[in-house]
């Protein structure tokens, strides 16, 4: 029996809700079979952290590494996801589960993930509550918002604690139809020199049968 498999992706698009000011998702024909050529092919404008993605160190420390210089390990592997659904502003620390060891966790914070829309009230999580993932050990956090920080964040304060313990980061993920609990999760970001973000394809897989 195959392993289910969730896909967790944004599909990226020309109406894909960015951040405010960001770049839009633009595609354009560079080779196109209709007009002779044996191939098509085309060139794609967009933002580091359009859709699903993972941000790298270098987007929050002007120093850090990029996202081409990252070690893989975080992006896949055993993973918690946790239902935050009803957290109100910020995820805090007694909002956490047993975490049961996860070393990868998943926030859903959205009923229903807002597609069609860019959602400036998100769900952040709150800086103590990245101490308190750091301290059990997580070295990995994502969510289905488009931050760790609220939107009008300037202190980028969960971000400080993400650097602080040198955790990774996936942002923008879809977990509507993700129950709580262990999965795989795999989600690597591509080699993008001087990269400060880079999309992912994430997926959950049931893990393998014990
Ligand atoms: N596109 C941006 C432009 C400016 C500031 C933030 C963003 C974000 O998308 C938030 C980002 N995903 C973050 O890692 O917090
Ligand atoms: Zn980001
Ligand atoms: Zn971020």
């Amino acid at each position: 029996m195959p392993r289910r498999i969730w896909d967790i992706s944004q599909v990226l698009r020309p109406d894909l809700p960015v951040w405010p000011g960001d770049t839009a998702f633009a595609q354009v024909g560079t080779w196109q079979m209709e007009q002779g050529s044996p191939v098509n092919v085309s060139a794609l404008t967009m933002s580091t952290h359009s859709g699903a993605h993972a941000d790298a160190p270098l987007h929050y420390a002007a120093d850090a590494p990029d996202i081409a210089s990252v070690a893989l390990e975080p992006y896949l592997g055993p993973c918690l996801v946790v239902d935050a659904r009803n957290c109100g502003a910020l995820v805090e620390p007694g909002h956490l589960p047993d975490l049961a060891g996860a070393r990868r966790v998943l926030f859903r914070t959205y009923d229903r993930f807002p597609h069609e829309a860019w959602d400036a009230q998100h769900t952040a999580i709150a800086p103590a509550t990245i101490r308190a993932l750091a301290d059990a050990g997580v070295i990995l956090i994502g969510m289905d918002g488009p931050s760790l920080d609220p939107q009008d964040s300037k202190a980028m304060e969960a971000h400080l604690e993400v650097l602080a313990a040198d955790m990774r980061v996936l942002e923008g993920l879809v977990l509507n139809d993700v129950p709580p609990g262990q999965y795989e999760l795999i989600a690597l970001p591509l080699a993008i020199e001087r990269g400060d973000a880079s999309p992912v394809r994430a997926i959950l897989r049931e893990l393998p049968d014990a």
